[in-house]
C-alpha cells in the first residue's frame, strides 16, 4: 500500500511483521520497517542482530518466514532477479564484483534487468541490439563519472582499490535504475577519507531520487548520513527515530556494550536457561550471572 507520509513523501520499502527462523533460530523476528522516497534510514545493531538476515528477507534472498514486504505498493516475489526488477537493488557486506571483468563490464551487468532485448537480437546483433548496447554504454559511463571512476573504466574489477571496488559495488546496483538501494556496510575496511567520500556518494544518490537503506557499524556515519535509524538487537526492532533519539536510548548503549536492560530481546529465554543452569548445578540462586542478554 503506498501511503502519503509527509506532504510529498511516499512509502517506497513497506516490511510488515518480517520474521525469519532458521531451525530454532530466530534471526528476525516481527520486524517492521518503512522507507519513504528522498529518505535514507540506517540500519544498526550489534553483530548477529539479523540485519543482513532482514535485507535477504527484503531481496527475495530468503523467503520469510512470516511477514511481508512490498515496494511501491506492490508484495515483492521472493525471487532477487524480480525484486532487483520491481525497483530494489543491492550491494554486499563481501564484495561481489566480477573481478575478471574490466570495471565498465561489471556495470554493464548491473543493467540486464533493464535492457529490453532479447536473446535472437543479441545473437543477430540486429540494429534494435546495437541500440540497446549503445545506450547501456553511455548509462554506465555517466554512472562511472558519478562514481568518479571513469578514468578506469578499462581497469580489471580486482586491480582496483579495496575503495573503489565498493564504490563500484555502488555502480553496478544504480545500474539497474532503482528506486530504493540497500546498502550492507559500505565503508567496511575504508579509511577516513573514504568513508566521507562515501557519505557525499549516499547523500548524492539520495538526491536523485533514490531512497537508501543502510547498515553500517561505523556509528559516526551512520547518525550522520540517517534521517532515521532503526536498532535491531537480537533479532527485534528495539528502538526507531532520529540520531538524537537513537543515541540517547540506554537500551542502545546497553546493547552495544552487552550489558542486560530490563525487557531486553532474549531476556526471559535467558533467564530461563540460567535457571535450568542453577538447577543442573543443584544451585537454587539464578542471579549472579554477568552474561550479557545474547
Ligand atoms: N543461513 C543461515 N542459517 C542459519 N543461521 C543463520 C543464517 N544466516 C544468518 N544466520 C544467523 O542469524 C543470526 C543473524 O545473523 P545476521 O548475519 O543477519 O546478523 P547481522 O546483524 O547482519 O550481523 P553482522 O553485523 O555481524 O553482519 C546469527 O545468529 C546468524 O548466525
Amino acid at each position: 500500500m503506498t501511503t502519503t507520509t509527509t506532504s510529498t513523501r511516499t512509502t517506497v520499502l513497506d516490511a510488515t511483521g518480517v520474521t525469519m527462523r532458521f531451525g530454532g533460530l530466530t534471526a528476525v523476528r516481527s520486524v517492521d520497517l518503512q522507507v519513504s522516497s528522498g529518505e535514507i534510514v540506517g540500519l544498526i545493531g550489534p553483530n548477529g542482530a539479523g540485519k543482513t538476515t532482514f535485507f535477504n528477507c527484503l531481496t527475495g534472498l530468503y523467503v520469510p518466514t512470516e511477514g511481508r514486504v512490498s515496494y511501491k505498493g506492490t508484495v515483492l516475489p521472493p525471487k532477487p532477479h524480480l525484486v532487483t526488477q520491481a525497483g530494489i537493488a543491492r550491494t554486499f557486506q563481501n564484495i561481489r564484483l566480477f573481478s575478471n571483468m574490466t570495471v565498465l563490464e561489471n556495470v554493464l551487468v548491473g543493467r540486464h534487468t533493464r535492457t529490453k532485448e532479447g536473446l535472437w537480437s543479441a545473437l543477430l546483433r540486429g540494429p534494435g541490439f546495437k541500440k540497446a548496447e549503445a545506450a547501456s554504454h553511455e548509462r554506465a559511463m555517466e554512472l562511472l563519472e558519478f562514481i568518479g571512476l571513469q578514468h578506469k573504466a578499462d581497469h580489471l574489477a580486482r586491480n582496483l582499490p579495496y575503495g573503489e571496488q565498493r564504490k563500484l559495488e555502488i555502480a553496478r546496483a544504480l545500474a539497474s535504475e532503482p528506486g530504493l538501494l540497500l546498502l550492507d556496510e559500505p565503508t567496511a575496511g575504508m579509511n577516513p577519507q573514504e568513508t566521507r567520500v562515501t557519505e557525499d556518494l549516499v547523500f548524492a544518490i539520495r538526491d536523485q531520487g533514490i531512497a537508501v537503506l543502510v547498515i553500517e557499524h561505523d556509528m559516526r556515519f551512520i547518525f550522520n548520513l540517517s534521517d532515521r535509524v532503526a536498532c535491531l538487537v537480537q533479532g527485534e526492532k528495539l528502538v526507531e527515530g532520529t540520531a538524537e533519539v537513537v543515541q540517547g536510548d540506554e537500551r542502545v548503549i546497553a546493547a552495544y556494550l552487552g550489558t542486560p536492560f530490563e525487557g531486553a530481546p532474549g531476556a526471559e529465554e535467558v533467564a530461563e536457561v540460567e535457571a535450568a543452569e542453577a538447577d543442573a548445578h543443584g544451585d537454587t540462586s539464578t542471579t549472579g550471572s554477568e552474561g550479557d542478554a545474547k
